[in-house]
């Protein structure tokens, strides 16, 4: 069982050459299963052999419907150029026009093969039928000036085209050696619609130059070939130019013959200039027998068939000037189009500038937070540096008298009345000797230590410590009485005793003077406070140092 592909191929194949055989093939096809894109195939070359049979109409109303569904490859340009050979014989310029428009865009995407060319054969074989011969000229030069090597046929039909396009804008400049290039090209292919074209223009060229005699020898010559392909167009034609030509020479029962004919097969009635050329000499040749009625009622149908020319030339020319309305206003379009671009390209860059510009604004306004931010965070370092320095003694890294006496002023406030609230002030003993003895340097160090193990107590007592003075310390403490107090400066005063001063200070130890109060005896001011404390400090140095003296109020302070 053969598929069903292959067959309709085959058909395909054969479908001008042995058009009984590929129409057989084509039924045989039809009774298999078809996919949609076989059936289109299948359809499209039946259509072909009802046009190839004489009925372009039926064949063309066949073939459009398959149009929408091959917009591109291969069955898109057959299924075009076929129908666009069938507008030229129904006339239907217009749609002709389009379909020539829709082949070009196909044409763009498409590989050079044999169906492209075949679709360009197409569209000059409209071109020629609405004599624009240049047009079709130029078509015909852009496909020969390819390399693609292409059929014998194709290349018949490519010379073919040119001589008619050539005839149609300078025919007295063709010579027999044009006749001669034809036969070259076409006469050892096997006789087919196509390969037979150009005989019929020959023998048209020859009839209106009025060379009656060769037209006739020409026509006669090829008479043979042409009949057999069964086409009735191209017979036709050759039919016309020969009984023109003999009617001119005065073989008036042999042109009646050849004219009977033509009027007398109903698918001349398709083929209008023929049929009207015929009536003419049907009229003409009655005049000759002076059959005047028969030659008024065959020139009323000539009328009749000059005036339908004359509309369908009238057509042709609207579709003409139609076709180059659209592609004028297409071309004002594309300008317009360009003039827009050039506007949104413009724009783009107008836009480009604004989103750099706006880049820069963002990239400069970006920087300049930073820079704010940077200087902000620099501007607060170095104010907290200064707030620091101005509230911390610089030897020795303790809060100074000035944060001292804020932090502590603060507390007292808002002082809690059931809490009790202690005040410890100390001064190293003996410092001056030291100074003295050791060295001024050495007296900063202990400065230092002492300092170090009041800010390593890690008691949650602890307000706020400071040196308030040259070697004079404040400790204040909260939830702590006043003998508690004492305790805490005991302890103070071991820490101080075991600082290691062997390097330094040859073993000396180091002590302090302790004056302590609380809110309960001394009261909630910090004058107060600093005043009983310094009084009951005054008392331990008197005492004889090293040791801790609790305020007493009437100024009698305890050890
Ligand atoms: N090295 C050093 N000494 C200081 C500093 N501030 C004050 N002094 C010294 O501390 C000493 C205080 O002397 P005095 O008031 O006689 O006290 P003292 O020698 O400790 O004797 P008492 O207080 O009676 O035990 C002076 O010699 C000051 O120069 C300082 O920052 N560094």
């Amino acid at each position: 069982a053969q598929e069903a592909i292959e067959l309709i191929e085959q058909a395909d194949t054969l479908r001008v050459t042995e058009r009984q055989s590929s129409v057989a093939l084509l039924k045989k096809a039809s009774r298999l299963t078809l996919s949609p894109y076989e059936q289109d195939y299948l359809n499209y070359l039946t259509s072909f052999h009802v046009a190839m049979g004489g009925d372009i109409s039926k064949a063309a109303r066949q073939i459009e419907p398959l149009l929408s569904r091959h917009v591109s490859g291969r069955l898109a340009l057959r299924l075009r150029a076929t129908l666009l050979s069938l507008y030229a014989g129904t006339k239907e310029w217009e749609k002709g026009v389009i379909l020539v428009n829709e082949l070009a865009t196909i044409q763009k995407e498409a590989p050079r093969d044999t169906d492209w060319y075949t679709a360009r054969v197409g569209q000059i074989f409209f071109f020629l039928h609405l004599e624009l011969f240049d047009d079709a000229l130029q078509l015909i030069l852009d496909a020969r000036s390819y390399p693609e090597v292409i059929s014998e046929e194709l290349n018949c039909r490519f010379t073919t085209y040119e001589f008619v396009s050539l005839k149609g804008l300078h025919s007295q400049r063709i010579d027999n050696v044009w006749l001669q290039k034809l036969q070259n090209t076409c006469d050892h292919l096997t006789p087919n619609v196509y390969t037979i074209e150009y005989v019929v223009s020959w023998a048209e060229l020859l009839n209106e130059r009025k060379d009656y005699q060769s037209t006739v020898d020409f026509v006669e010559a090829h008479w043979e070939k042409v009949s057999q392909l069964n086409y009735y167009h191209l017979f036709a034609e050759l039919q016309e130019f020969y009984a023109s030509a003999l009617f001119s020479l005065g073989r008036y029962q042999q042109a009646e013959a050849i004219v009977n004919e033509l009027v007398n097969n109903p698918l001349s009635e398709n083929y209008l200039q023929g049929f009207l050329n015929a009536s003419m000499l049907k009229s003409d040749l009655a005049m000759k027998r002076q059959n005047f009625a028969e030659s008024y009622h065959w020139l009323r149908i000539a009328s009749e068939l000059r005036r339908q020319e004359q509309k369908s030339a009238l057509t042709k020319r609207l579709a003409i000037a139609q076709a180059e309305f659209s592609l004028a206003a297409s071309e004002r379009a594309l300008q317009s189009l360009s003039k827009q671009n050039a506007l949104l390209e413009s724009e783009l860059s107008v836009s480009h500038q604004r989103m750099l510009n706006t880049y820069l604004v963002v990239v400069l306004s970006a920087t300049l937070i930073l820079l704010t931010l940077v200087s902000l965070f620099r501007h607060r370092q170095q104010r907290k540096r200064l707030i620091t320095t101005a509230n911390t003694d610089a030897l020795t890294g303790l809060a100074n008298r000035r944060c001292f006496t804020e932090t502590v002023s603060s507390y007292l406030r808002d002082i809690e009345p059931t809490t009790t609230y202690s005040l410890v002030l100390f001064d190293l003993d003996n410092l001056k000797w030291v100074n003295d003895g050791f060295g001024h340097q050495n007296g900063d160090w202990v400065l230092q230590q002492v300092s170090q193990c009041i800010s390593t107590l890690e008691s949650p007592s602890v307000l706020s410590a400071a040196r308030i003075g040259g070697e004079e310390f404040a400790i204040f403490l909260r939830d702590m009485s006043a003998n508690q107090a004492q305790k805490f400066a005991a302890q103070l005063q071991q820490h101080f005793q075991v600082i290691d001063t062997n390097e330094r200070l040859d073993s000396w130890r180091i002590s302090a003077s302790f004056g302590i109060c609380d809110t309960q005896t001394a009261g909630v001011q910090l004058s107060e406070l600093l005043n009983a404390a310094d009084m009951a400090l005054y008392q331990a140095k008197r005492a004889g140092k090293q040791q801790a003296v609790i305020y007493q109020p009437a100024n009698n302070a305890t050890t």
